[in-house]
């Protein structure tokens, strides 16, 4: 058994009057373009195998339609597939019973939605709160949790206020601190920053990564945005078609790119915040200045122009040096 959190295998979901009947086909690699045009089914999921660490943050990537809402909404159970397993803690989700399953959507995961889900006419402290009571928390207990995570995500004071009052971004904050207040130790975020103002997610996606240096939850994070993928994945996986193309760590995704639709996505990134020092040590270590392994090439940049025959050194995560880098090669790895 592996010690994945959350394991895929081989998950299919056909959408139409009679999955199974087509599945052999789409097993034997009818696109989704001819099963929809020849067979009138939509291909949502295609044998994907997915394996999510616990305390990591797994982005999946993809164009609209490419499968990502159909992918994460398996988890739960939201969706029954047509073939395939999915399991959480090396538990089987397929095989649960009602009241397991709902033990798993109340108390194991949490979901963030795009467009937020909060209730209207609730306010923030109960609209926080609600997930705890329905978890059978009582009300004091509920509310004390509620106000905690209110004030975590920086919404000190605004208890009292509803929904409307709130912008989209502070309303996305309800979202997060709702989501964090049932203790689940998954969270599923479904294109959570995607309706907001580019600098508000950016503040969305640093508060997300501030939280989990120190909750270290469990993350299926869903996102169109490539940008944003790189910034929060420890891993990606890119869907399209209902398929996995690629899946990897931002830097292996952008310095091997699998096939030219991925070299297309990540052509115009800047690589010096993805690409790190650590891929590029060659050759002998300088005496000088020693950078870690994990430094953005955008940072060591000032370092390596200011080193002594602009080069440095570079240290592995346990801090033994393990050779060095020059300016030339850093710049190149940029604009490569
Ligand atoms: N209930 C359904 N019935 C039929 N087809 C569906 C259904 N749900 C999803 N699909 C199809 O499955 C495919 C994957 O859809 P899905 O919504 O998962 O994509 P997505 O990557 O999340 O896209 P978006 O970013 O636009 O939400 C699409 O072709 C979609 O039309």
């Amino acid at each position: 058994m592996s010690d994945a959190k959350i394991s895929i295998r081989n998950l299919y979901k056909i959408f139409g009057k009679s999955p199974d009947s087509v599945l052999a086909l789409v097993r034997e690699g009818l696109s989704k373009e001819d099963l929809l045009a020849h067979h009138d089914h939509v291909l949502g999921i295609n044998d994907v195998s997915l394996d999510i660490q616990p305390h990591g943050l797994q982005v999946i990537m993809g164009l609209s339609g490419s499968g990502k809402s159909t992918l994460i909404r398996h988890i739960n159970r939201l969706i029954d597939p047509t073939a395939g397993e999915i399991l959480i803690d090396g538990e089987d989700v397929l095989r649960m019973s009602e009241r397991q399953l709902r033990d798993l959507r109340r108390f194991r995961t949490s979901m963030v939605f795009q467009k937020f889900g909060l209730l209207p006419h609730r306010r923030i402290l109960q609209n926080v709160a609600y997930g705890l009571q329905v978890q059978g928390r009582s009300e004091t207990d509920s509310t004390r949790a509620a106000r905690h995570w209110i004030a975590r995500v920086g919404l000190d004071g605004y208890e009292n206020h509803y929904p409307a009052q709130l912008s989209g971004g502070m309303q996305q904050r309800v979202g997060l601190a709702r989501a964090l207040a049932t203790d689940a130790d998954i969270l599923l975020m479904d294109e959570a920053f995607s309706a907001l103002d580019p600098l508000i997610r950016t503040e969305m996606q640093g508060i997300l990564l501030e939280l989990q240096q120190e909750l270290h939850k469990t993350i299926v994070f869903i996102t169109h945005d490539l940008d944003e993928a790189l910034r929060l994945g420890d891993n990606i996986a890119i869907l399209r078609d209902g398929a996995v193309v690629q899946q990897g760590s931002a830097q292996q995704i952008v310095l091997r790119p699998a096939d030219a639709y991925i070299h297309d996505f990540v052509k115009d990134i800047n690589r010096g915040r993805v690409i790190r020092l650590g891929s590029l040590v060659e050759g002998d270590a300088p005496e000088g200045p020693v950078l870690p392994h994990d430094t953005l090439l955008e940072d060591a940049l000032l370092h390596l122009s200011d080193a002594p025959g602009q080069r440095v050194a570079v240290s592995d995560r346990t801090g033994r040096i393990v050779g060095g880098v020059d300016l030339k090669s850093a710049i190149r790895a940029i604009h490569a």
